[in-house]
């Protein structure tokens, strides 16, 4: 059994896959290491090896490494960056400094299609990539994400305050808000969906029709309706580790 895991800045996303023929045996979300190891032990399946992609400091990163060699007496491998990978060349100034779960979604959207595409990650972060049919990673671009823009929201104002249940159902419709918590989830989620059409309109201006248009991460949903031809992958950074971080 091998343990994968993608820490984002919000919440870490693990599953257990069987080493043979790459069956996803168990899976979830948690918000802490502790969640973590509690949800993995629950399993019972005690994997032999981990592999993880991480953005969290090189700290947090290792603590998560000991806690869980300490706890499951796993070998454990950690995405690195690299230049050049599986046909892909990064393409920033510095390599290093393009965020590892990015250069593993982009891997992973190109290995998938062979062909010129951009990856949208919606996370705390929503980031875009944009790979030509070539392999060139032309660059991309970082912007706030869902969580980001609804807490700076409430944390810079004095009169915008709701719980996250309602939230939830504020979503129900993208018509204007009649009331705070509507008028700011709709707002920032119609930001998300502008964005997202702004990428479509430079993949066409360097590609016209010729690429796939890749969404993924937790909030990946909220745009899905304004790119109905967009390949919805929610294990895009998986299919990326394997590539970077190989068992065999
Ligand atoms: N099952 C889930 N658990 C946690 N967050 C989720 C889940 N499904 C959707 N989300 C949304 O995903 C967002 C976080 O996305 P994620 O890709 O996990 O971020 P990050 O990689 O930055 O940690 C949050 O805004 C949250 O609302
Ligand atoms: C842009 C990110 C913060 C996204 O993180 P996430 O939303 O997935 O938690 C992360 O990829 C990162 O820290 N990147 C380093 C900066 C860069 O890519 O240029
Ligand atoms: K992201």
């Amino acid at each position: 059994m091998i343990l994968e895991l993608d820490c984002g800045n919000s919440f870490i996303k693990w599953r257990i896959i069987r080493r043979i023929d790459k069956v996803v045996m168990a899976g979830g979300v948690v918000d802490s290491d502790k969640a973590l190891l509690l949800a993995v032990e629950k399993e019972g399946l005690s994997p032999k090896w981990c592999r993880l992609v991480s953005v969290r400091t090189e700290d947090e990163t290792n603590a998560l490494v000991t806690a869980l060699r300490a706890a499951f007496s796993l070998e454990v491998k950690k995405a690195g960056p690299a230049q050049e990978l599986a046909g892909v060349r990064n393409g920033y100034e510095n390599f290093e400094r393009l965020g590892l779960d990015r250069w593993l979604a982009l891997l992973g959207g190109y290995h998938l299609v062979s062909s010129a595409c951009v990856v949208i990650d919606l996370g705390t972060a929503v980031t875009s990539d944009f790979v030509s049919a070539d392999g060139e990673h032309l660059g991309g671009f970082i912007c706030p994400g869902m969580p980001l823009m609804r807490n700076q929201l409430r944390t810079h104002t004095r009169r915008i305050r709701y719980d996250d249940v309602s939230a939830e159902q504020a979503l129900s419709s993208l018509a204007p808000g009649r009331a705070t918590v509507e008028a700011v989830e709709r707002g920032c989620t119609l930001m998300l969906q502008g964005f997202v059409l702004t990428q479509v309109e430079q993949a066409k201006a360097l590609w016209g029709e010729d690429f796939t248009l890749f969404i993924t991460g937790g909030d990946a949903a909220l745009v899905r309706r304004v790119v109905p031809s967009a390949r919805s992958v929610p294990d895009l950074v998986f299919v990326g580790l394997a590539i970077a971080c190989p068992l065999d």
